[in-house]
């Protein structure tokens, strides 16, 4: 087996190339490329390893043919087109936690910097003027901190805030009131939080929501004299408001870790009094990027050599405990999904995918994508897990998860229903000791086989001799029968015949088989 190829396009820990090697991955370092580089080489790798500077583009993309993960060492994820890599089937990852505590101690450490002037302190002092009266600093005990973003990094950013025994004020909608009580915080709305805030801190993701959440109006509202620090993402913040409020004294100090246009080279920021900057140092430190580095290669080489998936944004995670139960049921609903995508093509409206029994004890999520990918199939060969939600959604399918908690006849079941220009068409199926996948039922006929290679559904009457005829069909055609099973509505109705056979079948033996008397449909199928 040839070995998956990583490139680790973004400067990174040493241990996370050391991780790939020992997990079977052959790992190239080159960083600082230019985009046309990135694109000339992406084809090569079946996997990217990044941090922020690298723009993981469409155009990127496009030109990564054999890319399947795209694995972020550190949380934000705004530099990848996250739709285009679902679309191709390729899985994002990010390491949500590892580098969380080293950017809220940034965060605190820039709320000290402001508050007693020390990057300006230090140049003067070095520069031998010994201004001792020119900076009058402010206490930080006792004044309202207010946060934008309380998840896991301004939570953070709050217990250390109480420690320093600031009052913390939160404006977050997915913040839930129990969990504020909890956190010891106050939350608020924004108007709120500006009006009454002496220092704000931001801690969100850079959204269509929280664009420019600080923008001219809400500047103008928060409290005169305030303090404002940014390690969260550049474009939170309307960088010309900041800079008219600093020049008007109104905001008494900003500091920002990071920039609407990054590499920040030049800004009209820079220079103004009360500034302070740092080039997105927020996640940089041995500890969190050792963090980073350990983890993405952990995930990345378990993805690409053992399909695990863990912290990925566009695809239900997988996690060690569920991965072992719910692989021969992603194996089955696959199937499923091919079996009912093959006989029922056209027309798909809608698609419901019902579990029961024991399948209901697990997450629906991924049993779902694998439905889906394997109706899908018939229509893309690029289909997978990541992208098949996505295509389904694209196509306007009307997806939906019924959970039965009841047993049926089987101790477990999935079934796949279709809803097509002819009416509902549903296909169900079962694990035999828990890891065989068996069809148990077509279109409403009971019928037990094993979906695999080549294999010939046919509906018939039910009259004798037709087995006899369609064997001696694909006998004198030279078609090996590997295992035949038979099925039925009611005696002498409609009857299905499901055959797997040694090798594919032609056109012409099919029309031969259309033309056996009492046949209704003749189809070949491929598993
Ligand atoms: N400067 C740096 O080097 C680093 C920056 N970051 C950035 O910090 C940010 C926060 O990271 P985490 O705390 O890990 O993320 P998180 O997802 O745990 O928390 C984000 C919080 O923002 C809240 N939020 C979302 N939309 C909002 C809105 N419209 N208004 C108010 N709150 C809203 C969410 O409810 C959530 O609680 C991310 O953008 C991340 O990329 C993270 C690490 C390092
Ligand atoms: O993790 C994040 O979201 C960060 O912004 C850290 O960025 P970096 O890995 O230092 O380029």
């Amino acid at each position: 087996m040839t070995k998956p190829r990583v490139l680790i396009s973004d400067k990174m820990d040493p241990n996370a190339a050391a991780i790939f090697r020992e997990r079977g991955c052959e790992v190239d370092e080159i960083t600082g490329e230019t985009p046309e580089q990135l694109i000339a080489r992406i084809g090569d790798y079946d996997g990217l390893a990044i941090r922020s500077s690298t723009k993981v583009t469409k155009a990127v993309l496009d030109a990564a043919t054999n890319l399947k993960v795209i694995g972020r060492a550190g949380i934000g994820v705004d530099n990848v087109d996250i739709p285009a890599a679902s679309a191709k089937g390729v899985v994002v990852m990010n390491t949500p936690f590892g580098n969380s505590i080293t950017t809220a101690e940034h965060a605190i450490a820039l709320i000290f910097a402001l508050a007693r002037q020390l990057p300006e302190a230090d140049a003067s002092t070095q520069a031998g003027k010994w201004e001792k009266n020119r900076f009058m600093g402010v206490e930080v005990t006792g004044k309202t901190l207010g946060l934008i973003g309380a998840g896991n990094i301004g939570s953070i950013v709050a217990s250390r805030a109480l420690g320093l025994r600031m009052k913390v004020v939160a404006f977050d909608p997915f913040l839930t009131p129990e969990r504020a009580v909890e956190m010891g915080i106050e939350k608020v709305d924004l108007d709120a939080l500006l009006a009454r805030a002496d220092f704000i801190t931001l801690h969100t993701p850079l959204t269509d929501q929280t664009r420019n959440i600080l923008n001219r109006e809400n500047l103008a509202k928060t409290k005169k004299g305030v303090r404002i620090v940014n390690c969260a993402r550049g474009g939170l913040i309307d960088e010309a408001a900041l800079k008219d409020a600093l020049d008007s004294g109104h905001v008494a100090g900003a500091a920002l870790d990071v920039f609407e246009t990054e590499p920040a080279k030049a800004s009209p920021l820079f220079g103004t009094p009360n500034f302070i900057c740092t080039p997105h140092l927020g996640a940089s430190t041995n500890e969190a990027q050792v963090n980073v580095a350990l983890q993405v290669a952990e995930q990345m080489a378990d993805y690409l050599v053992n399909g695990g998936v863990t912290n990925a944004l566009n695809m239900p995670s997988l996690s060690a405990e569920e991965a072992p139960k719910l692989r021969p049921y992603m194996a089955l609903a696959e199937k499923l999904g091919s079996l009912v995508g093959q006989l029922a093509h056209d027309n798909l409206t809608k698609i419901s995918i019902e579990v029961e029994g024991a399948a209901a004890q697990l997450n629906p999520k991924p049993i779902t994508a694998a439905v889906l990918a394997g109706l899908m199939k018939n229509y893309s060969q690029t289909v997978n897990m990541v992208n098949a939600p996505f295509l389904a959604r694209e196509r306007g399918l009307d997806v939906r998860e019924v959970r039965h908690d009841r047993e049926g006849v089987y101790h477990t079941l999935v079934r796949v229903t279709v809803g097509t220009s002819q009416g509902e068409r549903s296909v169900a199926g079962t694990l035999f000791g828990n890891t065989q996948p068996r069809l148990v039922e077509i279109f409403g006929i009971g019928i037990e086989a094993d979906l695999e290679g080549d294999m010939l559904y046919i509906v018939n009457e039910d009259a004798p001799g037709f087995i006899g005829r369609i064997g001696t069909l694909l006998g004198e055609s030279g078609i090996n029968i590997g295992t035949f099973h038979l099925g039925r509505r009611n005696a002498g109705g409609e009857a299905v015949l499901l055959l797997s056979l040694d090798n594919p079948i032609s056109q012409g033996v099919m029309a031969e088989a259309c033309k056996l008397p009492g046949v209704k449909t003749v189809k070949a199928l491929a598993f």
